[in-house]
Parts: C-alpha cells; sequence; structure tokens
C-alpha cells in the first residue's frame, strides 16, 4: 500500500445565494437559497515513501482544497484518503505529528518571538527528543545559514530569511511527509536555487516524501520527479516530468547569427518568429525538421556567425496545457 492512498475524492463547497435589494435581502434572511461548487471532482491517485510531487493547476483547479483534505484541514464530501493507514481528518492528532506544511504566503513562526523561540516552542508541541531537535537544528542552520538570523524576531526578518526559517520550522519533528504551497513565491532567484537544494537534499538523506503546489514550474522540474496536473477539479495527468517534457516539449527555436544582415531566408516547415541586426530566430517541430539537416542547409548557403537550439520548456509546454492548445493524449501512460 501506497503511503498517500487517495480514492475517487470529492469536494464540494455549499454556497449561499445572494438576492440583491431590500426584498431579496429579506428573502436571504428567512429562506436562505445554496448552491453547490465542485471543487475537486473524483480525483485518484497514490504516492509512494519518497515520492516527489508537484501539484499543479491553473488558479481555482482545486489544488489548495486537495491538500487542506490530505491534511485534515478539510473534511471530504466523499471518497477516501488514506496516509499510511490513517484518515486525516479521523485521525487529525496523530496524522498531524507525521506531517509538515509550509506556506509561502503565511508563516507558522511566532511574530513578535525570536526564530530559535518558536524552534523551541515546537520542541514540546511535537515532543521533539533532545537528540533529534539536537541534530536536525544544527543540520538545518548550516544548510540554511540559519545562524546569521536565528536570535532575530521574526518581524524583522527579510522573506528570504522567514522562509528559510519556516521550511526549517517544518521539518524539526522529522515529518514523514512535508507540504509546500507556493514555497519560493516573491523570492529572488538564489534565494529560489537555495531552497530548492535544500528540499532536494532533505528528500535524498532523510527520505521525506514531499508534495509541492506551485504556480512556478521551475520549482517543479528542479525538484520533483513526478507531476499531477488538475483542471476544474478533475486530474488530467499523473506521469513524469520528463515524459511530458518529450512528448509535449516537440517544437524547437533555432536562433543564428549571421554574417550579415537584411538575408531573405524561407525554410520549408520552419517559422521566422523574430529578427534583429544579423540574428534571426526560426521555430520548428523535431518531428517535421531535423536539426542536423536544417543547420547544414543554412551553412551551405549563409555564413554563421554564432549558432543555439532551443527546447520548449515547461513553463511553456505547461501554459498550453492550461490554455487547451495541447489535449494530453491518451497513449501518454501517466494519464488518467
Ligand atoms: N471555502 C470555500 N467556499 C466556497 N468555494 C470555495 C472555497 N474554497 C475554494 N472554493 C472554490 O473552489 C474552487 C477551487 O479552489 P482551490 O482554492 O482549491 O483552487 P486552487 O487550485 O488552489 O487555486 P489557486 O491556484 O488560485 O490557489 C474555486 O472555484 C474556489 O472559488
Amino acid at each position: 500500500m501506497a503511503l498517500i492512498e487517495v480514492r475517487d475524492l470529492v469536494k464540494e463547497y455549499k454556497l449561499n445565494v445572494r438576492n440583491r435589494g431590500i426584498m431579496g435581502s429579506l428573502k436571504n434572511l428567512l429562506i436562505p437559497e445554496y448552491t453547490t461548487k465542485k471543487a475537486v471532482d473524483g480525483i485518484d491517485f497514490s504516492i509512494e515513501k519518497g515520492e516527489t510531487v508537484g501539484f499543479i493547476g491553473p488558479n481555482g483547479a482545486g489544488k489548495s482544497s486537495t491538500v487542506k483534505m490530505l491534511t485534515g484541514i478539510l473534511v471530504p464530501t466523499s471518497g477516501t484518503i488514506s496516509i499510511g493507514g490513517l484518515s486525516p481528518y479521523k485521525d487529525r492528532k496523530k496524522n498531524a505529528s507525521r506531517l509538515g506544511v509550509v506556506f509561502g504566503q503565511r508563516t507558522q513562526l511566532w511574530w513578535d518571538l525570536p526564530v530559535s523561540d518558536t524552534y523551541d516552542l515546537l520542541k514540546h508541541i511535537y515532543k521533539i527528543p533532545e537528540q533529534v531537535y539536537k541534530k536536525n537544528l544544527d543540520m538545518f542552520s548550516e544548510m540554511l545559514d540559519l545562524h546569521n538570523f536565528i536570535r532575530q524576531p521574526v518581524r524583522q526578518l527579510s522573506l528570504g530569511q522567514k522562509m528559510r526559517a519556516d521550511i526549517a520550522a517544518a521539518l524539526l519533528h522529522d515529518p514523514e511527509i512535508i507540504f509546500f504551497d507556493e514555497p519560493t513565491i516573491g523570492l529572488d532567484v538564489i534565494a529560489k536555487e537555495k531552497i530548492r537544494e535544500f528540499v532536494k537534499q532533505i528528500n535524498k538523506e532523510k527520505g521525506t516524501t514531499m508534495l509541492f503546489t506551485t504556480h512556478d514550474m521551475v520549482d517543479i522540474e528542479k525538484t520533483c520527479e513526478r507531476m499531477i496536473i488538475i483542471d476544474h477539479g478533475i486530474k488530467i495527468y499523473d506521469g513524469t516530468v520528463d515524459e511530458i517534457k518529450r512528448n509535449y516539449g516537440r517544437e524547437r527555436i533555432l536562433a543564428v547569427e549571421f554574417s550579415e544582415a537584411d538575408l531573405n531566408i524561407f525554410i520549408p516547415g520552419a517559422q521566422l518568429t523574430n529578427e534583429k541586426g544579423n540574428k534571426k530566430w526560426f521555430r520548428f517541430s523535431k518531428d517535421d525538421i531535423q536539426v542536423s539537416e536544417l543547420i547544414s542547409t543554412l551553412s551551405q548557403k549563409y555564413t554563421i556567425v554564432d549558432l543555439t537550439v532551443e527546447e520548449t520548456d515547461i513553463e511553456e509546454i505547461i501554459r498550453q496545457i492550461y490554455q487547451g492548445g495541447i489535449h494530453l493524449s491518451e497513449s501518454l501512460s501517466g494519464v488518467c
């Protein structure tokens, strides 16, 4: 049995219908009307111990609702969730001790206290044995440079420092599973990279199972082996990140700098997408044109100064999926 088992999960929200005007307000009070919104519509998935999974989808797809049910904050309308044999909402206390949660937009640290005081409080709340606490704190301080600000009140920390302190807080009790919700939001490139490296190392060293909800596809590409995509509450893809790139990243961009400007170049099957001075960019599909042939044809006719071939990045593929430009084929092994 997998560590996380989700079967036919449904979450409906009951929404109050608001009638307008005085009569409407009176009606709202006396005979309230409701509609239901299905945020999660029959999702199934299993996650094995130690897996790193990106849980993505456009705004309003149902990601947060699913994660809230996994952590026991929300009760499903129907369906089942098992986390190591426990139901998150029925066995909420037991389940919570096995989980860690990091919210990029909210902190679980006490605002007016030094970071170290929050850690001491968490040690007592989770009953972390002294040895484990000390070992983890030393390890995280070293890896995340916590010693520079651990004695400062949280309200004085920068966003990047706060995020590092928050991640360490969520991992102090050695959770089996950690949920990251937009863990790098608002951070600069270097701070993002540091966090990605840290989570990768923790996954390797401690075998922590990790689930990421983020709109930052670089987070997913750099930290997750697997990706689950949901849209309108329905799972539309479940497979490896590499597989989706291999199958849907067919387009290539060839950027060529020629020795002269104003060349009128036509390549059958390729589209000129941009030109600047001596440089031109061509888009083509690797299914239609072989890169080697393309380079050979161009170099026979023109003098090439520089040349690069770029693959479609994962962000572009996901954008096309959200916009309906890519229909995930049923031939893909990961598709449900
Ligand atoms: N408490 C609630 N009451 C009513 N509707 C809700 C509630 N929470 C979420 N919804 C609705 O359920 C749908 C899914 O919301 P959810 O927050 O799970 O999506 P999401 O994928 O996390 O979106 P985002 O990326 O914008 O955070 C949305 O249409 C949202 O308006």
